[in-house]
């Protein structure tokens, strides 16, 4: 696709005020035809906010919205497209069905809304119905299903009517983790069948990581780090992202000489990294190797240790410090060991001192 080629979803500056509270903060990506971006964060960091103001349940107080081309939110008073008017597919967390409609009643609700004539209205809902796997569900209440087949006819319902974009807002979160595992598959064969775009709010890394082409990972109101998940994890931006994506340790790094200590012990990591005498390092868990300790090399304390049927995962403390990493090892360790951590310099991810 061409750079210049309009994308399915355009945000930029966005921005949301409650009084003196910034909520959103400049706030800009782009979402192509076809892509699935996945809003990720902790709770509270507003996630759910951004969703809401590109489905039009809010409007901006900064910025501007396109979907597919036209502007349905600009904060300067040119333009506001009411909810109902931008034609959006939505997955809440709580399905909101109706009870009292049945299922396919449910489902034929946005054909309802787009004036669509009631013959091609039961075709379509048979063939969303089909698509979900509840085909033979059609005349049900909500209530005689389970959570995960509500949460299908949700999903039939936000797909039935094409929509140019889907907003799923963490729309498997009262599922059992198993079930979630499930569905998350559902969903991505879904997507991909369908060729949908759609955004997806979650803060669950697996699941964006499962489903998503980018993930903006969203800290205090903006976005810390947009980038595909491959990225994220071999590159974060930043030292809070690392903590977040949960990548390993980030250890505080002292330069002396030519080389980097580490948490004011003798562990030597090599040369490189940025300038400046005091940096922050990310010791990625995936990368690092146990064996046994020698001198000039991290060592660490194992803490716990959790069989996970494909080997162990380890937490340790690194060298009489207060920080703790988890390792996956094929190997058992016990609580008490001293074990040597060989990483390679390579796979350090070096990041400006927090007080620089
Ligand atoms: N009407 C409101 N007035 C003032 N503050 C609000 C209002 N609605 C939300 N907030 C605040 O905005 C911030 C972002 O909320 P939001 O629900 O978007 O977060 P979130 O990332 O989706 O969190 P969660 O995962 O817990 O749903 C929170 O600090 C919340 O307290």
């Amino acid at each position: 696709m061409s750079s210049t080629a309009p994308g399915a979803v355009s945000v930029r500056g966005l921005g949301l005020r409650y009084g003196a509270a910034r909520i959103l903060d400049d706030v800009g990506f782009e979402v192509a035809p076809g892509e699935v971006l996945a809003l990720l964060g902790p709770s509270g960091c507003g996630k759910t906010t951004l969703l809401q103001l590109v489905a039009g349940l809010l409007a901006p107080t900064a910025g501007t919205i396109q979907i597919m081309g036209a502007t349905v939110a600009d904060a300067s008073g040119a333009a506001f497209v009411p909810p109902e008017a931008r034609g959006l597919g939505m997955v809440f967390q709580d399905y909101a069905l109706w009870p009292h409609m049945s299922v396919a009643a449910n489902v034929a609700f946005p054909l309802e809304m787009r004036g669509v004539p009631a013959a091609e209205r039961r075709m379509r809902v048979a063939m969303a119905l089909e698509r979900v796997g509840l085909g033979a569900m059609a005349g049900r209440r909500p209530s005689e299903l389970s959570g995960g087949q509500q949460q299908r006819v949700a999903l039939a319902r936000a797909i039935v009517a094409e929509p140019p974009l889907v907003l799923f807002d963490e729309p498997l979160s009262n599922l059992d983790p198993e079930l979630r595992e499930a569905m998350v598959a559902e969903i991505g064969t879904l997507v991909g069948q369908l060729g949908l775009t759609a955004i997806y709010v979650t803060h669950d890394r697996a699941e964006a990581f499962a489903l998503a082409d980018k993930v903006a990972v969203m800290r205090a109101g903006r976005i810390a780090q947009l980038a595909a998940p491959e990225t994220l994890i071999g590159s974060p931006a930043s030292a809070e992202v690392a903590e977040f994506l949960n990548l390993g340790c980030v250890l505080p790094a002292d330069r002396a000489d030519a080389e980097w200590r580490i948490a004011g012990t003798t562990m030597s990591l090599g040369d490189g990294g940025p300038e400046g005498r005091t940096a922050q390092t990310l010791l990625p868990g995936r990368s690092i190797r146990l064996g046994p300790v020698e001198e000039g090399r991290p060592h660490a304390d194992v803490l716990r240790t959790r069989f996970r049927g494909d080997g162990y995962l380890l937490t340790l403390r690194i060298c009489g410090t207060a920080f703790e990493i988890q390792v996956p090892s094929p190997h058992r360790a016990n609580v008490g060991d001293v074990v040597g951590l060989f990483c390679p310099p390579q796979d350090l991810r070096w990041f400006a001192s927090a007080t620089a």
